[in-house]
This record gives structure tokens, sequence and C-alpha cells, in this order.
């Protein structure tokens, strides 16, 4: 099969180099200036050195010649990049069945990927998420990782799966999209404040109590948008919040961890080259919860630190002092 990877980050390029393995992938990139040194170095040097291409990953910044003749296109750009990217094959007629695999909320729609698409894609065209615990660099190096396909339409999601399964990336059907829509986007922001969390050195038994209680504030966000509960138990619920959560690779626990330290959101980002998704979804998906009225107090001090200047001791208190209350899983 014919595959296109539009977006050629960390992720894209990990995808494409994995993918490669049983289908001929062309890698798109919008800047062209990064397709011609990743053809000529035939490794993805500014995000994800040391990942060589195999010789059947062709790279293309002519987004029209990367999906023409593709059966399947996957959008791997970070959430900003979700919108212009299905504008730009929608405005090339495309209607090839698409993956997407960007984990938040469109920044001031607070829109899920999926309403973000329903808003530019005919409904004809096939189209799920891909997510779950997977750090570029690991897939990208052939080591183990099982991830999920979620689609509204079942038998797409199993199709897919079983045409995009490799020995070494193993993945699983789920027909909750919006359920793993929402596990993505929640725990980049819970993996900042579980970077919180460790870079105060609070220790193993406040990060579980943490992690708990945000996979709790996840379900309960899920639970008022229709989610499946069982899907938070998955690998794109508590699996990849466990990872992101805990591992050092992840660039939102790391914004947490420098928050710690004491630096500034902005040069925080500015030092970390690559997307942190949990920043501009923490506001979206607070702003979101008021409106349903799901209490999301970890969330909630995330933005706090983030956007309100509020110190780390401040949040601290704040989610701390809370009156005691009955424990619900939800
Ligand atoms: N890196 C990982 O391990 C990983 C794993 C799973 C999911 N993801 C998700 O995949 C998405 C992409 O992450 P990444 O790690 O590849 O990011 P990255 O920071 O490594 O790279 C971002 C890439 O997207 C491109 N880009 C930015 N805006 C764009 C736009 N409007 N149109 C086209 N391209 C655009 C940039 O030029 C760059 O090539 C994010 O939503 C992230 O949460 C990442
Ligand atoms: O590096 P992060 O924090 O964007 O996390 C990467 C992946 O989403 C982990 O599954």
């Amino acid at each position: 099969m014919k595959i296109a990877v539009l977006g050629a980050g960390a992720w894209g390029t990990a995808l494409a180099i994995r993918f490669a393995e049983r289908h001929a992938v062309t890698l798109w990139s919008r800047d062209a200036a990064q397709a011609a040194a990743m053809e000529a170095e035939r490794e993805n040097q500014r995000y994800l050195p040391s990942a060589p291409f195999p010789a059947s990953l062709q790279v293309s910044a002519d987004l029209e010649y990367a999906v023409q003749d593709a059966a399947l296109l996957l959008i791997v750009t970070p959430m900003a990049g979700l919108r212009p990217t299905l504008q730009a094959l929608a405005g090339h007629g495309s209607r090839t069945p698409l993956l997407w695999a960007c984990k938040g909320l469109e920044a001031g729609s607070m829109l899920f990927p999926h309403q973000v698409a329903a808003e530019v894609l005919d409904p004809g065209i096939a189209r799920g998420m891909l997510s779950g615990p997977s750090f570029a660099q690991e897939v990208a190096k052939g080591l183990p990782a099982a991830v999920t396909i979620a689609s509204n339409d079942g038998a797409f999601a199993r199709e897919t799966t079983t045409s995009l399964n490799t020995a070494l990336l193993r993945l699983y059907a789920s027909d909750d999209l919006i359920g793993v829509e929402i596990g993505a986007a929640v725990k980049n922001v819970l993996a900042i404040a579980a970077g919180v969390c460790d870079g105060l050195q609070y220790g193993l038994n406040a990060r579980a109590a943490l992690l708990t209680r945000g996979l709790a504030e996840m379900a309960r966000f899920g639970a008022a948008l229709g989610a499946k509960a069982e899907t938070f138990m998955g690998l794109a619920g508590i699996g990849d919040l466990m990872l992101t959560a805990t591992g050092d690779l992840s660039r939102n626990r790391r914004v947490g961890l420098l928050l710690a330290q004491g630096l500034k959101l902005n040069d925080i980002l500015i030092n970390l080259g690559h997307v942190a998704e949990g920043v501009p979804t923490a506001r979206e998906v607070l702003r979101q919860a008021e409106q349903l009225g799901v209490d999301m107090p970890i969330t909630r001090a995330v933005c706090r630190m983030l956007f309100d200047q509020a110190t780390v001791d401040d949040v601290v208190s704040m989610l701390m002092e809370r009156a005691p209350k009955m424990e619900s899983a939800i």
C-alpha cells in the first residue's frame, strides 16, 4: 500500500520509518529546506537524529505529489497544523482515508481533532486517530510498542489496524474516537503536573496520588463527553498517561520539570525545540470542563502555573488544602 505521512517532526518521521518496512511511504515536510536536508542526509537530523531512513522511504515537500495514489494519509503535525493540512488536502480534492496522530485540542476553538476534521472534510471520507504510549525515538529504533487506532467507523479502524500492523508496532482497534482523543489530550496536561511534582522531589507517593487522581479527572471529563469508561483503562488512556508522566523522553513532562526549577514558560518553549501539546491544550480542556460543569482541579492547577503566574507553592496548597471527600474513580 502507498502511504503519505504528512508532518516531518519526530513522530511523523518515526512512523514513516516503521511503516516503510511493509509499505511504500512518502514523508512530507512543509519546509522545502528540511525536506532537502532529510533527502541528502537520509535522516531527520533536526527532529529525530540517529534514525536512518530505509531505502523505501521517500521524502517530499510537494503535498500534491506526496498524496497522489496514496491509499492512506497520516497527519502527524502538531494540533495547530491539523486544520491547515486538512484544508490543503480538501483544496487538492483528496478523498483518501486518513488518520491523525495530533494529541490535543485546537487552541481557541476547544475542538477535538475529529471536530476540526468534520468542519473541513466531506463526511464520506473515512478517518480516525492513531494514539497510545509511543515515544518517537523508541519506535524509530524498532523497540516494541503498541498503540490504538480509533474511528467512529469500527470497520475502518479494524481494516487499518490489520494493514498497518508490524512485528514491532502492534496495533489495536477502537470505536471510541472521542475517548481516545480525550486520553491523548489530557495525559499531556497531567504529564506537565507530574514533571512539576518530580522536579520538586515530592516523592513517589505524591506522584502516584497525582496520576491516580489525574486519571479520575480524565475519566470524569470523558464521561461528560460520552466516551467509554474502559478507554481510559487502555493504551490511549492510562497507558499513555503512565508513559508520558513518568518517562524522561516526554516533552510535556520536561516542561513541568523546568517549571519546577523556576524557568519561565516562554524560555522553556524556546529551548524545547519541539511541540509540547499540553501547554495550549490545558487551557482548552479547562474551558471546556468549566462549560460542562466538570471539576478538573489538576488541570486548573497546571493552567494557573502556565498562564496566571501562580507559584508552585500556591498550586500545591490549592490542591492539598481542599476539603476531604469521598474517593470516586471518576
Ligand atoms: N514525538 C513523539 O514521541 C510523539 C508520539 C506520539 C504522538 N505525538 C504527537 O504528534 C504530533 C507531532 O509531534 P512531533 O513530536 O512530531 O512534533 P515535533 O515538534 O517533533 O515536530 C513538529 C513538526 O511539525 C511541523 N509543523 C508544525 N506546524 C505545521 C503545520 N501547520 N503544517 C505542517 N507541518 C507543521 C514542524 O515543521 C515539524 O516538522 C503532536 O501532536 C504530538 O503530541 C508525538
Ligand atoms: O513527548 P510528549 O510529551 O509529547 O509525548 C510523546 C507521546 O505522546 C507519548 O506517547
